[in-house]
């Protein structure tokens, strides 16, 4: 195993964490050679639908799992975010390598915080979760649907479209624009996003070779971490379609995952810790008490 070819979407932003991880495997493995394969996604070819995160399952991603299974690319670098917790067959998630700041930013035209925006400012976001947490800071807002990668969408703000918008921080971190950000949120004003930041590589179930390849850059620290997040996230999509945030950090052998869903823009937050070792239990339990008291009312 000289060279391997690493699936990714052809955005400046994916080919930052295609670069990020070859270089770990090459580093990792001395003389191992990686080579980046560019996929187009339907994300990428249809940039006109205003798109909601986790409306479209797998947008992001089927096609790099496709060409995965197909045997034209040996792995696939995917942001966790977009991955959708529905498997498919044959592939497994072999390495969560790292995680990014997973914090969402605002970016506005004339660099201001979220509060001092003007009233009725227009905010950029197709997504169902930042847009409930921004109306419960500012109502007066108007939030419109924004599409593009992350260059584009601050184009658009750049050029008076938008008066502000908010992207992913890790998004501008690995693209070095992080200096673009107006403000960062607070996990309490604005929760990510389950799997925000990290990264996932993927492979066929059946080699075995690029398993235990990719399992030198794995992080069990932040894969414990998604793994709560992402059970949450499965949970609530089986039982409602709501909005859901899940953010989880570590207190030495304690997981906290923090979560909220929004039915119908309404937020309903709660929190939980446990040991590290149950953190799908976690995230499963949590998504339960919330999906109660959402049937509840609240
Ligand atoms: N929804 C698209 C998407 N998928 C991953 C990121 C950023 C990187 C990450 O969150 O890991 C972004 C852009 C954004 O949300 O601003």
């Amino acid at each position: 195993m000289t060279s391997l070819r690493l699936g990714t979407r052809g955005s400046q932003l994916a080919l930052a964490q295609a670069r990020l991880v070859a270089g770990r495997l090459e580093a990792a493995a001395p003389g191992l050679r990686v080579d980046l394969v560019t996929i187009a996604t339907a994300g990428d070819r249809d940039q006109s639908t205003p798109l909601a995160e986790g409306e479209r399952p797998g947008w992001f991603t089927t096609a790099i799992q496709e060409a995965l299974q197909r045997g034209e690319v040996d792995l696939a670098v995917h942001s966790l975010k977009d991955l959708p917790t529905r498997r498919p067959e044959g592939l497994v998630i072999a390495a969560v390598p790292l995680r990014e700041d997973p914090r969402d930013a605002l970016v506005s035209r004339a660099g201001q915080p979220l509060r001092a925006l003007p009233p009725g400012a227009v905010v950029g976001t197709g997504s169902p979760r930042r847009e409930a947490q921004l109306r419960e800071i500012r109502p007066d807002l108007q939030v419109r649907p924004i599409r593009g990668n992350v260059e584009t969408r601050l184009r658009k703000v750049r050029d008076g479209e938008y008066d502000a918008a908010v992207v992913a921080l890790a998004g501008l971190r690995r693209l070095g624009l992080e200096a673009e950000a107006a403000e960062v949120f607070g996990f309490e004003e604005m929760l990510p996003a389950p799997g925000q930041g990290a990264l996932a590589v993927e492979c066929r179930a059946a080699d075995e070779a690029v398993r235990q390849l990719l399992a030198r850059i794995d992080d069990p620290q932040v894969r414990l971490a998604v793994t709560a997040e992402r059970a949450f996230l499965a949970a609530i999509e089986g039982g409602c379609s709501y909005p859901a945030a899940a953010y989880a950090e570590h207190f030495g052998s304690t997981l906290k995952l923090h979560a909220l869903i929004a039915p119908g823009g309404r937020i309903i937050r709660s929190k939980m810790g446990g040991p590290a070792e149950t953190a799908a239990g976690l995230g499963r339990q949590l998504a339960a008490e919330l999906l109660e008291r959402a049937a509840r009312g609240g």
